[in-house]
């Protein structure tokens, strides 16, 4: 049976931004800029205390000036503009500081990068979101999936998925309940396999998602909605109903977002416009919830 919708996070009238949470999003490279800027302004519009990209120097100006509410930290780039293994001292500096973070989109591909997403697999203690490239680090390395020290989160569409398990995706869309419990009570994550109807699992705990729609099918979606659970787990919610709430909270915005503009002509950027508005309609149905 299909799980109920959690509660919202608490936000206590006394509270300030460290009460919020810190939020780490790690991603970014030269051509795929803004993919890590989407993840920052939904992980700020999503309630995070704080909010910090670590992102290859040479990208920083650009998401910079998109929005001037998050912070930036620049880290060695490679020669293609990805993060360098260099970086990785830079991270581990960071992470210490953080309530949560998140890793993967516009990061790009390459050996060293596989070799950062897996030391922060296997040793980060925080919650962690990882998505897009740093999904595709974790299947060239299927070994390590179940070798995490902290809550993953995982959160693939059906390629990446298929990319994780070594299928095809038509076998994924015809069994894409079972895989998705299978594969998340084996690695004990809890696994969000994104698409019509987001699965969000830990394996034991499965909730279908009924928001979102097919306008949704539009570049830079995916990467709100791991800015948008990485903001969750920063506000110290469990990780299962983090990526249930948050899969919920970013299909109602696509849904306003469609509303606003229509399903073709609404792009990813707009759901950043209209996540209040769908935050708005949460706290209503909650406190009626909590009234009944
Ligand atoms: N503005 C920016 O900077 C942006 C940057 N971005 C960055 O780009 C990088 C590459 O990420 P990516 O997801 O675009 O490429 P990739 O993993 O090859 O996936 C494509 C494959 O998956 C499949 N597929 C997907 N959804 C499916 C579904 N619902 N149902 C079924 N199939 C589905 C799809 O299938 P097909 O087209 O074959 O039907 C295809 O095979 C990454 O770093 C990301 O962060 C993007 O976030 C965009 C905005
Ligand atoms: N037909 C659909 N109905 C509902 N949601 C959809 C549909 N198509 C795509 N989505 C949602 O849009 C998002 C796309 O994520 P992803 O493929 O990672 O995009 P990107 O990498 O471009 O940011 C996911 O949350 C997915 O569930
Ligand atoms: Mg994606």
């Amino acid at each position: 049976m299909s799980q109920p919708l959690p509660s919202l996070p608490t936000r206590p009238s006394d509270g300030h931004k460290g009460t919020f949470g810190r939020v780490l999003i790690i991603g970014g490279s030269t051509g795929m800029s803004g993919a890590i800027s989407l993840s920052g302004v939904s992980a700020l519009r999503s309630g995070a205390g704080l909010v910090s990209l670590a992102l290859p120097e040479p990208i920083l100006p650009i998401v910079a000036s998109y929005e001037p509410s998050y912070l930036c930290i620049p880290v060695p780039p490679d020669l293609n503009g990805r993060v360098s293994l260099e970086a990785q001292v830079v991270l581990d500096e960071s992470i210490p500081k953080m309530d949560a973070a998140a890793i993967g989109p516009g990061l790009g591909r390459s050996e060293n990068l596989n070799r950062i997403v897996a030391h922060l697999y296997q040793n980060a203690k925080l919650p962690m979101v990882f998505d897009a490239d740093a999904l595709n680090a974790l299947a060239d390395q299927k070994e390590i999936l179940s070798q995490h020290t902290g809550p993953r989160i995982l959160t693939p569409h059906p390629g990446e998925f298929a990319r994780l398990i070594g299928s095809e995706i038509s076998h994924i869309q015809k069994h894409r309940e079972s895989l998705a419990v299978e594969f998340a009570a084996r690695h004990e994550v809890i696994l969000v396999l994104k698409g019509a109807g987001t699965i969000v699992t830990d394996g034991k705990r499965t909730r279908v998602n009924e928001t979102g729609n097919a306008g949704m099918g539009t570049g830079g979606t995916g990467d709100i909605l791991t800015g948008i659970i990485a903001s969750l787990l920063g506000q110290k919610m469990l990780p299962l109903e983090a990526a249930q709430l948050g899969a919920y909270l970013h299909g109602l915005a696509g849904d306003l977002a469609a509303e606003e503009f229509t399903q073709r002509g609404m792009i990813a950027s707009d759901l950043l416009k209209t996540i209040p508005d769908a935050w708005r309609i949460m706290q209503a149905e909650d406190t009626a919830n909590l009234t009944r």
